[in-house]
């Protein structure tokens, strides 16, 4: 296959005419098992997706300018996000300004207390021309006494190679970054389409951001692989808490559960086959 496959095509060409637009375009998209679990027991990594599948997920990030993903799965997994399983292609430097034959898109870590790892893989492949600078979303402490440690943390993640963005907003202990508000600032550096790949609690968050604002949802493609593999009761699903899920969130999934079924504000745009898996292409409205 040289070019994505069309599945991809017809559920992310529209993403090409951007002008007018205040957030990027977002693709929520995740693997899952049969009983709806992403990671095994206690977070365990789990290989979920066939070669098939990986493939397509590989083209999925190189249609997009932007990765997003949680520091629960930045610490817990150390991914590459690149698109090492595409077929090999000339490299054309004049396309990216750097040396790869393919997008690659922007990591973009959301790290509310700057937790993200100086040694990781994100940051030892930019370090070696291999993948783009990542992006570190987080908030900046008030208190002066975490503000010491704080910026020790930021110094030695930037002399390791990443960039820090600390949000404006009122922050307090909150452990999550508004979702609106890291969207609008992405967009404003100049990230158009962005693929958020998890893990529980960010595909959570942005789930619920469509419940949130149901009239203009933060989410615009919904795409998940489905391995036909059972993982059981202890493996992590993102409809259930594997963080700090509080009375008020476990309403709001209540909420969304009901509002996804009744209100139709999913619309199944298409089903495909890659390998054993089934890959389902569903947009928001
Ligand atoms: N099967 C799949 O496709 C994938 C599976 N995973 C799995 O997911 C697990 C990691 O998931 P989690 O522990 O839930 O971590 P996570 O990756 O969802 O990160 C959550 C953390 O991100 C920060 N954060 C900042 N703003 C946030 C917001 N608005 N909403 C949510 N989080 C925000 C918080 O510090 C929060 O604790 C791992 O086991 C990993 O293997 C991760 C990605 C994809
Ligand atoms: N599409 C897909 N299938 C699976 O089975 C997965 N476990 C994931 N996980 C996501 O991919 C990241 C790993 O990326 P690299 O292989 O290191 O490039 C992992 O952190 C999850 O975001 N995805």
């Amino acid at each position: 296959m040289t070019g994505p496959p069309t599945f991809l095509s017809s559920l992310l060409d529209r993403y090409k005419s951007s002008a007018g637009r205040s957030r990027p375009f977002v693709t929520l998209t995740f693997a899952q098992s049969l009983d709806a679990k992403i990671a095994g027991r206690g977070g365990k990594q789990l290989i979920l997706s066939g070669r098939e599948s990986m493939v397509m997920t590989h083209w999925m990030r190189t249609m997009h300018d932007g990765i997003l993903i949680g520091i629960g799965t930045a610490l817990n997994d150390d991914p590459q996000l690149n698109t090492r399983y595409l077929p090999p292609r000339d490299p054309d430097p004049s396309v990216n300004g750097h040396n790869h034959s393919y997008n690659l898109p922007r990591p973009i870590i959301l790290d509310t207390k700057l937790r993200f790892d100086p040694h990781c893989k994100l940051l030892k492949n930019y370090t070696e021309d291999k993948g783009r600078r990542p992006w570190l979303i987080c908030a900046e402490p008030s208190e002066s006494n975490e503000k010491k440690e704080w910026m020790i943390r930021r110094n030695t993640l930037e002399k390791a190679g990443a960039r820090v963005f600390p949000l404006e907003y009122d922050y307090d202990t909150q452990e999550y970054l508004p979702i609106p508000l890291v969207l609008q600032t992405i967009h404003r550096l100049g990230i158009l389409s962005v693929m958020v790949e998890g893990g529980a609690q960010v595909i959570r968050s942005f789930l619920l951001q469509t419940v949130a604002q149901s009239a203009s949802s933060l989410v615009d493609t919904v795409i998940i692989t489905v391995a036909p593999i059972f993982v059981g009761e202890d493996g992590v699903s993102y409809n259930a808490g594997s963080g700090p899920v509080s009375v008020l969130q476990t309403y709001n999934l209540i909420i969304l559960r009901r509002y996804l079924v009744k209100s139709s504000a999913l619309k199944h745009a298409s089903t495909a086959m890659f390998g054993q898996d089934t890959v389902v292409g569903l947009f928001l409205t």
